[in-house]
């Protein structure tokens, strides 16, 4: 058995796409761990599977390299869009996405026939812990904890070289304040309106971008009056830069970034 998948990157996240609707996938747990691998599979930083949907024009799911299942990809929603406009699959340019954490809405910048980037209503985001200390073997970190339907870890710092992310990522992302684990972001304020962010992935480890994780870290900057909410952040990661907006009259985070098709596969079962 053969299963048909397309390799797509948003800001360097790079997952796996399958599209169910006329492939179902009956244990992606197994495959996103099998094919994530990049020596022994495709690899990539999970894999996402786009789907029909009741409620919205489509829908999806994420599981993260380890093979657990996240409830909302900020870079995946982008790349669906690109997906799904590309490959034909629909001709609006506002598509609603049915995800874990909610319908999202899409925007899609087309040119010449093809989608570019991609702006996603990413909701609203949850303030739950303002400032929470968290101790680990290496020290004590301040950090806000913030939902994006996903849970966010973000820590500002001075200087990200001093930052020892292959350490203090797993540690603090199965931190015992977090039942269900957490992402992890640590940011350095630039200049006005410009933040350095790496991130440690729940499930994944180091990603070159989190889309759900820039949103936090924007909110995060607000809360502590780094950054006004209304202006374009934009959030540099390793992988390429993120526009965020939080709209102060519906309290909605916008996020705008690229989306880019890597390559088509065929992987045998
Ligand atoms: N890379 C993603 C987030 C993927 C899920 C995350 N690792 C989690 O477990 O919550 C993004 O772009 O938002």
């Amino acid at each position: 058995m053969t299963f048909q998948f397309t390799k797509m990157q948003g800001a360097g996240n790079d997952y796996i796409y399958v599209n169910t609707i006329n492939q179902p996938v009956k244990n992606p747990k197994e495959l996103a761990i099998q094919w994530s691998a990049y020596h022994t599979g495709i690899g990539s930083d999970g894999l996402v599977l786009i789907g029909p949907s009741k409620i919205a024009d489509f829908s999806m799911r994420i599981f993260n390299a380890d093979g657990s299942e996240a409830k909302m990809c900020g870079n995946a929603s982008r790349c669906i869009g690109k997906y799904l406009y590309d490959k034909k699959l629909t001709q609006k340019t506002q598509i609603s996405l049915e995800t874990l954490s909610g319908i999202k809405y899409l925007e899609l910048h087309v040119k010449n026939g093809k989608v570019q980037e991609v702006t996603v209503d990413m909701g609203m985001p949850e303030i739950l812990e303002e400032s929470l200390d968290l101790s680990i073997a290496d020290g004590t970190y301040t950090g806000t904890f913030v939902s994006m339907g996903n849970p966010h870890f973000v820590t500002f710092v001075d200087d990200m070289n001093q930052v020892n992310l292959p350490i203090v990522g797993p540690q603090l992302e199965h931190h015992n304040h977090f039942p269900d684990r957490a992402n992890i972001e640590f940011v350095q304020l630039l200049s006005e309106g410009n933040a350095r962010m790496r991130v440690w992935e729940r499930g994944s480890g180091i990603t070159q971008a989190c889309g759900t994780g820039a949103c936090a870290s924007a909110v995060a900057l607000i809360a502590h009056k780094k950054a006004q909410k209304g202006e374009k952040i934009l959030i540099h990661m390793d992988g390429g830069t993120l526009s965020i907006d939080w709209n102060p009259e519906n309290g909605h985070i916008y996020m705008t970034g690229n989306a880019v098709t890597v390559f088509e596969g065929t992987i045998e079962l």
